[in-house]
């Protein structure tokens, strides 16, 4: 059953177009990651599906409601987190304040943070003082999943979650992720740079060039060919 379906879809920075006839569609309970050289899109096309630039034309349907024009503050009630690029962690606030930032975006209207988010990230619990800006790059990542899992989502959008992260946390977060999408049925979209870790996290793919989507499929059956098109630089 589609989750999030994208009909031709148009959307940039003002009236300047970046994505161009965009379709697509991710089912429940599904982990999709979305490919491509850079500057080809993806960044543009998670903000568009969390209402942070402007579609020109099409629509985004989510979970049965057309919410192409809900601005961005309603979209988290629907059940949709983003995990920006850079993780937007702040850095003067400690592990704990940060997290409760996302109790404000929380759908069960949350009081204070649930037991499962230490569940899933152990360490937060051992950092809840710390500022979030002296945890290492890996740990802030895992900051950043955490307050968007807050919102109890139905689908997660990260933006290259192991970007400039250590191979041991790559692979922390892989799991916990896989976690997160089997214990809690949460759909994930993801873009990704590292087509190993896309292909071991992901079961589907979607590849985009010049803001549309070039290719899509299981990421079982992403061919050298297609890497070789559309992701080597
Ligand atoms: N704030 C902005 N104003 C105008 N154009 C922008 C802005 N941000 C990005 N763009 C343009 O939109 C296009 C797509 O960028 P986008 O960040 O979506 O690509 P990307 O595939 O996510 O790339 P990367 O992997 O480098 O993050 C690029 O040509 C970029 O220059």
């Amino acid at each position: 059953m589609s989750l999030l379906k994208l009909t031709n879809v148009s959307a940039g920075y003002g009236q300047t177009p970046v994505l161009t006839n965009v379709d697509m569609t991710i089912d429940k309970g599904d982990i999709v990651c979305l490919l491509g050289r850079n500057g080809m899109g993806k960044t543009t096309l998670l903000r568009s599906v969390i209402g942070l630039n402007k579609v020109i034309k099409g629509d985004i349907v989510f979970d049965a409601d057309d919410i192409t024009n809900v601005p961005t503050y309603k979209r988290s009630r629907y059940g949709i987190a983003f995990i920006p690029q850079g993780r937007e962690i702040i850095p003067y606030l400690s592990v704990l304040d940060n997290l409760k930032l996302g109790l404000a975006a929380s759908r069960k209207k949350l009081k204070k943070i649930p037991d499962e988010i230490f569940e899933f990230f152990p360490m937060l619990k051992q950092h809840l003082k710390r500022q979030g800006g002296l945890l290492s790059g890996g740990q802030q990542q895992q900051l950043a999943i955490a307050r968007g899992l807050m919102c109890n989502p139905q689908i997660m959008l990260l933006d290259e979650p192991t970007e400039g992260i250590q191979p041991s946390i790559v692979q922390e977060i892989d799991e916990t992720l896989k976690r997160i999408n089997r214990e809690k049925g949460v759909t994930l979209l993801v873009v990704e740079q590292k087509i190993d870790f896309a292909k071991q996290l992901a079961q589907k793919f979607f590849i985009m060039e010049k803001g549309a989507i070039a290719a899509k499929g299981k990421t079982a059956e992403l061919t050298d060919s297609l890497v070789r098109q559309y992701l080597t630089v």
